[in-house]
């Protein structure tokens, strides 16, 4: 047989195979992607008690916005306290760590974040919810509620009702998302090979 005949038939037969090929299945939605994103960024927080984390995202699936609770800039993790029972209300974490909400909306890359929808890990507080208000935002999906029999929690609500913005939990679909360095699909191209 012409050997150019033998490659067209093999071309031929490498197309039609590749036609069957389908994108992947166990790849992770939106809403995953983003309460994981939240959650990626709260391992970022030294507070021994809870580590929270936020993900603000547009209209368009775009984040513009990852925050955590932590000091603010300037102001030592090793320095300020991390206790909250403490014999002097100055030395408790209270009055120093800005919250992951603030975080994310302060860090924001966009001009704004009106109409986005913050992800967190923890039901906003009083605070972050008059934040989250004032910034435009129209939608908080949450993890844990809680804290919710505590008045901030309770105001939040009320704020959030009164001004229009939508609040629901996150009931996740998967209770792991597992990233491993080693173990992805295209190791070949890993530093180490
Ligand atoms: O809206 C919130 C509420 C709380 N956090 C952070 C702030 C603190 O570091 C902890 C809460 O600590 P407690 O020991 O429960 O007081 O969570 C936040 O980031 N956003
Ligand atoms: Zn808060």
């Amino acid at each position: 047989m012409d050997i150019n005949l033998v490659e067209d038939t093999e071309k031929l037969s490498l197309e039609s195979e590749d036609k069957k090929i389908t994108k992947r299945k166990d790849y992770i939605d939106w809403r995953e992607y983003f309460m994981a994103t939240a959650f990626l960024a709260a391992k970022r927080s030294k507070d021994p008690s809870y580590q929270v984390g936020a993900c603000i995202v547009n209209k368009e699936n775009k984040i513009v916005g990852v925050g955590y609770n932590g000091m603010p800039i300037g102001c030592s993790d090793d320095e300020f306290p991390w206790g909250k029972d403490t014999l002097s209300k100055l030395d408790s974490k209270f009055l120093y760590v800005c919250h992951a909400e603030m975080n994310a909306i302060l860090n924001k890359n966009s001009a704004d974040v009106k109409d986005c929808t913050i992800y967190v890990g923890l039901f906003p507080c009083n605070e972050c919810a008059k934040m989250i208000i004032q910034s435009g935002i129209t939608e908080v999906i949450y993890f844990s509620d809680e804290k919710r029999h505590k008045p901030k929690y309770i105001a939040s609500k009320k704020m959030f009702n009164a001004a229009g913005v939508k609040y629901w939990q996150y009931i996740p679909k998967n209770d792991k998302i597992e990233i491993t360095f080693s173990g992805a699909a295209w190791q070949n191209m890993s530093p180490s090979k």
